[in-house]
């Protein structure tokens, strides 16, 4: 089996590359090695191992854009196993998923049988673009704050002092002050529900999101399942409270708070809105346009970890 590891140095705004320095050291096999020049070069890279036609064993070295592109470039690959070391800011990656902790870990994983489990991943598609999503993806409330943030020079300033999370929730106070609400029309296989004054909608293939909120408890990434959560017809102090109960798991009693579980899931919003794919820009709602979200079931393969 051949092994390769592809680092993105620029994750956890700079600290994966310092992490791999030391890292490196440590690892007792023989690897081919990559470190990403641009986004969407992991993906490319994932992908010319996996048209080898080899056994091939890919280790993600970075956060969950990292883990995100490296498994989109092995999708349907049987020959492949994705192995991930947590390395960025948000890690939502490991928390839903078993990823490696430190180089021990990946050191006895390669002297194994190395065991794989066949994963779902999502995906959402509007007319003229398919984005896949492993952890979660969303519209509103969540999608434009990951927007602003993304694009802001602060974060960047703020990142440097380890103080990021200021920069979140900076965004997350002016926009719960600016948000206007939207509609939105679910359409599952099997009945539609019209939800007035939402907030967000989010699709989840694994449970947490936002960097360490648990949104979906009940959501399993080897289920064949996803879930939607959507939040409304609150007041904005009590949305405040829903983001505090979230990372305790305790948002599902709110009754603003719905979840439903499904294959696909059909979404219409009445306004225009910002979504994203596992917190990356992925375009906005076209109003009374559809966007699809559906699971692939097992469309890849990742370490099982004992
Ligand atoms: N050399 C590079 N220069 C600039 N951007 C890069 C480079 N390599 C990868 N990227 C992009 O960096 C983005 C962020 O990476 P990643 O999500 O892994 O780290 P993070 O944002 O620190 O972590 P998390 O998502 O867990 O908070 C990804 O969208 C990826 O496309």
């Amino acid at each position: 089996m051949k092994i390769t590891i592809i680092v993105n140095p620029t994750a956890g705004n700079g600290k994966s590359l310092k992490r791999w320095e030391k890292f490196k050291h440590k690892l007792n096999f023989i690897y081919d090695f990559h470190m990403t020049t641009s986004p969407k070069h992991a993906t490319a890279l994932a992908r010319k191992c996996a048209e080898t036609g080899e056994s091939q064993f890919i280790i993600a070295f970075g956060g969950d854009g990292t883990a995100h592109e490296v498994i989109e470039g092995t999708l349907d690959c049987s020959n492949c196993i994705v192995g991930v070391v947590g390395a960025g800011s948000g890690n939502d990656f490991g928390r839903g998923f078993l990823s490696f902790r430190n180089a021990h870990e990946v050191n006895k994983y390669v002297q194994s049988q190395r065991v794989a489990i066949e994963m779902d991943i999502g995906l959402m598609n509007d007319q003229d673009k398919k984005y896949y999503f492993v952890n979660n993806a969303g519209i509103g409330f969540d999608a434009y704050i990951a927007y602003q943030v993304n694009k802001s020079p602060v974060k960047k300033i703020l990142n440097k002092f380890n103080l990021g999370k200021l920069a979140y929730t900076f965004f997350l106070i002016k926009t719960l002050v600016t948000f206007k609400h939207f509609d939105l029309t679910v359409n599952m296989p099997n009945h539609s529900k019209k939800l007035e004054k939402v907030w967000f909608a989010t699709v989840s293939n694994q449970p947490y999101f936002g960097g360490g909120m648990k949104i979906s408890p009940q959501s399993n990434p080897a289920d064949g399942q996803i879930e939607l959560t959507v939040v409304h017809h609150l007041s904005r102090i009590k949305l405040l409270l829903v983001f505090v109960s979230v990372f305790f798991g305790k948002h599902t009693s709110f009754k603003e708070v719905h979840q439903m579980s499904a294959t696909s899931f059909s979404l219409t919003t009445n306004n225009t809105m910002y979504r994203h794919t596992d917190g990356e820009y992925a375009g906005k709602t076209s109003p009374h346009f559809a966007d699809e979200f559906s699971v692939l079931p097992k469309r890849w393969r990742m370490t099982k970890l004992t």
